[in-house]
């Protein structure tokens, strides 16, 4: 798939259809095989700055539930790690799937996860909106942080609490002063990076990713809140539950996935 000057997306019930993505040997997610990852001690730590009073809404557009911080200035940023710039985060949200069995969009030799956080950045030293940096190879940073189900994630439940709020497609509620920092795991030196893209349309091949290696615990009711979303809006008839909103896993071509430990 990686030869082919379009890379077919499958089949996802969230897009009804294939999707030729020009390109397409850097797409995302992936498998990251541990043992292959390649030690680069180069990489620097992570060093985020959040400030909670950046947090502006929370809403559910169709894919998953985001909340959205206001980037017009450098209040909340992300630097370090493989990094050579400033990253400016622009909204969090999250994939899940319909059991505890799966539901993340990487997995660590082929181990699946309940659910992944992604903190969406876009690079505030060399563009000056989301919608452009999107498109440029160094233009964006995620964070993926995998959910295990365990204790209750105090951090988390104003979250879930919102959430019932934004149960249809397109809905918004006012959603302020969050740390997205109580959503890190406490080692945020430990962590893996490769080049990729997005894992939803339009899949532009934009992406700087940095899966951490450690964890957070959420436990199985709050999870649950998650799956109370649904996909569809007030008016359609049929409600469908927002559930299984990852995207299957892409090949590496070549890519080296570089960590920061050993
Ligand atoms: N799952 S992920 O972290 O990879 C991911 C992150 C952000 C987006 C996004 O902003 N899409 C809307 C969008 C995309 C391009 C634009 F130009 C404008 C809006 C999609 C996927
Ligand atoms: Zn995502």
């Amino acid at each position: 798939a990686c030869s082919s000057k379009y890379v077919l997306s499958q089949m996802h019930p969230m897009w009804q259809g294939p999707l030729a993505v020009p390109g397409g040997d850097r797409q995302s997610p992936i498998d990251i095989v541990v043992r292959k990852s390649v030690l680069d001690t180069e990489l620097k730590p992570l060093l985020t700055k959040y400030d909670p009073q950046t947090c502006q809404q929370i809403w559910n557009n169709g894919y998953s539930f985001l909340v959205e911080y206001d980037d017009t200035t450098d209040k909340s940023t992300l630097k370090g790690g493989p990094l050579q710039d400033k990253f400016r985060l622009c909204q969090f949200h999250f994939h899940w799937g319909e059991s505890n069995a799966w539901g993340s969009e990487h997995t660590l030799d082929r181990r699946l996860f309940p659910a992944e956080l992604h903190l969406v950045h876009w690079n505030s030293d060399k563009y000056s909106l989301f919608e452009e940096a999107v498109m440029e190879e160094n233009g964006l940073a995620v964070i993926g942080v995998f959910l295990k189900v365990g204790k209750r994630h105090e951090g988390l439940q104003k979250l879930v609490d919102a959430l019932p709020a934004i149960r249809h497609k397109d809905s918004v509620v006012e959603f302020t002063r969050f740390d997205p920092a109580c959503l890190l795991p406490t080692n945020t030196n430990d962590y893996w990076t490769y080049h990729g893209s997005l894992t939803t349309p339009p899949l532009t091949e934009s992406v700087s990713w940095i899966v951490m290696k450690q964890h957070i615990e959420v436990s199985h009711d709050q999870l649950a809140v998650f799956r109370s979303l649904l996909f569809t809006s007030a008016e359609e008839e049929v409600q469908k539950s927002m559930v299984n909103n990852f995207r299957v896993q892409q090949p590496l071509c070549g890519r080296t996935v570089r960590s920061s430990f050993s």
